[in-house]
């Protein structure tokens, strides 16, 4: 079953990412594109991650906490959380405190759990393109994605190069 691309305003707004590996970092970069205020709590940083991470702290672009998710950390201020760790039982236990909370949760671990999906994202100029399947062949997303950047790429430049 397919969602409905609703596309929001997040800036400003406190969201939550439980997790600091490749997934993670990758849904990082891509909010940030869209000025949210985003907190990275993760039990430890993947050497692979660390320096995009401490580089991400020390411009100010995002708050970053090395310890273990505690239900504690869930505070109504979280617009959304996306649980992005590799244990699929905490990212389950995670969304499930946050529906107790009202609070939107994605979970990278298991379509089922998700309140929403996180979109392939292709961002150029004015236009935002964000894409999902129905949740069956993300490897299908993914090079849709690729092809829809490229297309963007090539108009941009195009565009540029008529201006000269
Ligand atoms: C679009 C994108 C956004 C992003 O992640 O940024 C995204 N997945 C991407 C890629 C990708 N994901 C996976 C692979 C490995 C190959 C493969 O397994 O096929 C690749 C390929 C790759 O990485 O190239 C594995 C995977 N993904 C999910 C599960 C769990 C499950 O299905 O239950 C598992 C199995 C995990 C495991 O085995 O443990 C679940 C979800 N992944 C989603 C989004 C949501 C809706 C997706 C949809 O509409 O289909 C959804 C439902 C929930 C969510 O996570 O929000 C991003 C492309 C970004 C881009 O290219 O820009
Ligand atoms: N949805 C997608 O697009 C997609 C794509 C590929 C893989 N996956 C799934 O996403 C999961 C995450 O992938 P990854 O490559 O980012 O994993 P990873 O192993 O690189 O990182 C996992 C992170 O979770 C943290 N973590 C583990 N337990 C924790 C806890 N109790 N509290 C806080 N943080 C904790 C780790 O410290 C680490 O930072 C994988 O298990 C995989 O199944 C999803």
């Amino acid at each position: 079953m397919s969602y409905f691309p609703m596309f929001i305003d997040i800036e400003g707004k406190h969201i939550l990412v439980v997790g600091a590996g490749k997934i993670a970092l990758r849904r990082v970069q891509t909010l940030l594109q869209f000025r949210a205020r985003i907190k990275v709590i993760a039990k430890e940083i993947p050497k692979e991650q660390k320096e995009a991470f401490h580089l991400l702290v020390s411009e100010g672009k995002i708050v970053l906490e090395e310890k273990a998710f505690e239900e504690s950390d869930l505070t109504e201020a979280f617009f959304l959380v996306l649980a992005a760790t590799n244990v699929k039982k905490l990212n389950h236990e995670i969304c499930m405190l946050c529906r107790k909370r009202k609070i939107l949760a994605n979970t990278a671990t298991d379509r089922t759990d998700c309140d929403f999906y996180f979109p392939a994202v292709a961002v150029q100029e004015e236009l935002v393109v964000g894409i999902t399947g129905d949740g069956s062949d993300h490897r299908k997303v993914a090079e849709t994605a690729a092809r829809i950047r490229k297309v963007l790429e090539m108009e941009h430049e195009e565009k540029n190069q008529s201006r000269q």
